[in-house]
């Protein structure tokens, strides 16, 4: 064994099984509950998965960002009672500071943004991939950990960023293979809510109370949600009144009902007309319940909205800022159901097999030339040349490379196309 480090202790396998294993010897070979691993295969996948993220991310102009997966707690405490608080996986580290795995992307942007401060000129466009985390009582077997797309764009107030990350999302899906018959967006708009509230005259102070009761519009049914709002003081006819509008499913109804000097139906509307131009009008539709339904029926793919009022929960100045996160494992899942997943063999160019034993040093050469050149080289040995055969067109050689004394003697090797079968020698000075 080595190590690249000036000084470190190296253990062979032998000292790990016998330091950590259990009754029987074996370490749990197990990931902790709700995570996973990634072997070859799975890696392949999520890799290809989060090229396409980066390569749209690429398209819509937008930088990389990272922050670590370990976060202040004081970040994400927030509303009492709402599930992200509940689910904190969260600890108090060996210098007494209580810090979470973080559940979500977006506070961390936020509080990048503020230190940077008066450095970076809006508006700012950032996206990261990034594994969140919440603690979840295995009741129902769910995952504690995912990665997440996060696309931010801070600066803009106008629902222009609204219509730009619906555009990063369609041509995520686009790229996948996913059409607006297998996925829908649906948009809408809290202002909804508030127009509403406007129409009836109820008092601001009520606005808040509300919304946590609409927000359970994914949990509940429309009796107890009636219930709870009436038991807020409203009147039978504000709450009739917003069950009506949240039940909307069309922005012309919308229109007619709220009217259209309403900021909330202006806003809607030049989205959708925007959505036109775009060219992805067929793949969102107005849906008044959405900016209230949590985790509803359908299992949602990405979700996301305006925060403009979010740095100032933090003790800085407001930043208008809307995002998205798309996680890595629903989109899978529905990949899978459509047959859309990519081949995610193995793929090399190069084996490079010495013949003899003595010509182990003259393939070292060979293969670091060809790696030199850009090649992907394995260099194999002590394996029957049959074995050698087989593994090549198990892991999708392009060419077999084989080192033999009679020519190397003449200053050549034998190559092997495995696609045509053509096999031919070559000098080694020209071998590439
Ligand atoms: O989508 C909510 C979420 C947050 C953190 C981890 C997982 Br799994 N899921």
């Amino acid at each position: 064994l080595f190590s690249s480090a000036a000084s470190s202790s190296t253990l062979t396998h032998g000292d790990i099984a016998s330091t950590h294993g259990d009754a029987d010897g074996v370490v749990e070979v197990n990931p902790p509950r709700g995570t996973r691993d990634f072997p070859p295969e799975d890696m392949r996948l999520r890799t290809w998965l989060f090229d396409q993220f980066r390569e749209v991310s690429r398209l819509m102009a937008f930088e990389e960002v990272d922050f670590p997966v370990l976060e202040s707690e004081a970040l994400f405490i927030r509303k009492a009672g709402e599930e992200i608080t509940q689910q904190l996986y969260n600890f108090e580290d060996k210098g007494g500071r209580r810090v979470v795995l973080r559940p979500e992307i977006t506070p961390s942007l936020a509080r990048l943004v503020i230190k940077q401060g008066k450095s970076v000129s809006l508006p700012l466009k950032w996206f990261t991939i990034g594994q969140c985390w919440r603690y979840e009582r295995m009741t129902r077997g769910r995952r504690r950990e995912h990665y997440q797309w996060n696309m931010d764009i801070f600066g803009v107030p106008k629902v222009r960023a609204e219509a730009e990350l619906l555009h990063a999302i369609v041509l995520l899906f686009q790229r996948l293979g996913i059409t607006s018959s297998d996925v829908g967006i649906r948009v809408s708009s809290r202002k909804v809510l508030q127009a509403v509230l406007n129409m009836y005259s109820i008092p601001d102070h009520l606005f808040t109370q509300v919304c946590v009761i609409v927000d359970k519009l994914g949990k509940m049914t429309r009796e107890e949600i009636e219930k709870e709002l009436v038991s807020t003081g409203l009147s039978s006819e504000a709450v009739q009144g917003i069950i009506d509008v949240l039940s909307i499913k069309s922005l012309s109804k919308l229109e007619e009902v709220l009217g259209s000097d309403v900021e909330a139906v202006a806003d809607l509307k030049k989205l959708f007309s925007f959505a036109e131009q775009y060219g992805y009008a067929d793949w969102i539709c107005f849906d008044a319940s959405v900016a209230f339904d949590r985790e509803g029926k359908l299992r949602a793919i990405c979700g996301g909205g305006r925060y403009d009022r979010l740095l100032s929960t933090f003790g800085s100045e407001d930043i208008p800022a809307c995002g998205f996160g798309f996680g890595d494992a629903v989109i899978v899942e529905l990949l899978k159901e459509k047959g859309l997943l990519p081949d995610m063999s193995r793929q090399i160019d190069d084996i490079v097999f010495p013949l003899d034993e003595e010509l182990e040093g003259p393939a070292s050469s060979i293969a670091s030339s060809l790696r030199k050149k850009g090649r992907s080289v394995e260099l194999v040995e002590d394996k029957r040349l049959k074995w050698v055969f087989k593994h090549a067109e198990r892991i999708n050689a392009s060419r077999l490379i084989l080192v033999g004394n009679s020519e190397w003697e003449r200053g050549m090797v034998r190559v092997k196309v495995l696609s045509t079968r053509e096999e031919f020698e070559v000098k080694t000075s020209e071998l590439e």
